[in-house]
């Protein structure tokens, strides 16, 4: 795993030396918007209107993030009009790679390149940072609209609705407050709570990131024994967004990334809730567990060298969740 500088990749491992043994999660770089007329968005460049087949989505069906984009182009009826390429779940020292030796990988559907890096040197090539997942890609200008999810989703929730017909909104106006300050403390100590345990190098900073994800995990529970969804009646982005973390919690997080004061399994509200989310219609097919299983363990050989891929709690996801 590295990332790209000044157009050349470098193999390196996260630094986490320079922070205390803290993993500090990068900024993103594209962040144009798709709007139903191509006008700019809030941030980036216009001239990204909505059109069926216009755009394409690179996801690995292990990466949370790119879980988000994915669920959202499921739910918003986009399939038929983004379409997608899936990277191999092994990310090693080339970064995320389009092998097809893996049930499920695609390979690059537009270009046959090798490397996820060669889309980011298609879209500059001198392109310098991490080269993540997702990426919507624009086929008409040939670049880059965006590779940050939180951006993705909510133009996947909106821009294309003249051409899907679909206008459930996962963005409410009314419910914006809320969705934010969930959405905070969610990214901080959940999302990335999780990683930042995982990742840590020294116990001071496992130790920082392990308490408030627990804490967060209790405030959640809280909510949802009071709420059907995170901000009452509605389900929202919040949801949908702390779901792709949920959902990997159990199978990875507990053992793997040592989030392991409880299984989220253990509290009631979470779990039904989960469960909920993951039997509505759509959602199941973007969840894969091989992928899952298989890119945490294999991986990240710093944390577990051996790269032996645990036997995991068998889960039954179709159960009743019992959220009625
Ligand atoms: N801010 C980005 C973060 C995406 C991200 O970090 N994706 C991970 C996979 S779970 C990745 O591609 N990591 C590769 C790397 O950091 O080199 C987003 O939410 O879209």
């Amino acid at each position: 795993m590295g990332q790209l500088v000044d157009g050349v990749w470098k193999d390196e491992w996260y630094d986490t030396e320079s922070t205390g043994g803290r993993f500090k999660r990068t900024t993103t770089a594209w962040r144009n918007w798709v709007t139903p007329d191509g006008t700019a968005g809030e941030s980036g460049e216009g001239g990204f209107a909505a059109g069926s087949g216009r755009y394409h989505l690179y996801v690995s069906l292990a990466c949370p993030w790119a879980h988000r984009a994915l669920i959202f182009r499921a739910i918003k009826g986009l399939e038929d009009h983004i379409s997608v390429s899936v990277v191999h779940p092994d990310m090693l020292k080339e970064g995320w790679e389009f092998r097809t030796d893996f049930p499920g990988a695609t390979g690059d559907e537009l270009f046959g390149a090798a490397y996820l890096r060669d889309i980011y040197l298609r879209a500059d090539p001198d392109a310098s940072g991490r080269v993540t997942v997702p990426v919507l890609w624009d086929k008409q200008q040939n670049t880059i609209v965006s590779n940050e999810s939180a951006e993705i989703i909510r133009m996947f929730n909106s821009a294309f609705n003249g051409l899907t017909g679909n206008a459930d909104d996962y963005y409410p106006e009314a419910l914006r407050g809320r969705i934010h300050e969930i959405n905070d403390r969610v990214y901080d100590t959940v999302n990335n709570g999780v990683y930042k345990a995982g990742f840590a190098t020294s116990q001071e900073a496992y130790d920082e990131a392990v308490r408030p994800l627990f804490d967060s995990l209790d405030w959640l529970e809280g909510i949802l024994a009071e709420n059907r969804y995170l901000t009452g009646e509605t389900l929202t982005e919040a949801d949908w967004r702390l779901f792709t973390t949920a959902v990997r919690f159990d199978p990875v997080y507990h053992t793997h990334f040592k989030c392991n004061r409880a299984w989220l399994r253990e509290y009631p509200n979470l779990w039904g809730w989960t469960r909920e989310l993951y039997q509505m219609p759509g959602v199941a097919g973007t969840v894969d567990f091989d992928h899952i299983g298989r890119h945490y363990h294999y991986s990240h050989d710093m944390i577990n060298p051996h790269r032996i891929i645990p036997i995991n709690p068998q889960i039954d996801w179709d159960e009743p969740h019992g959220r009625g």
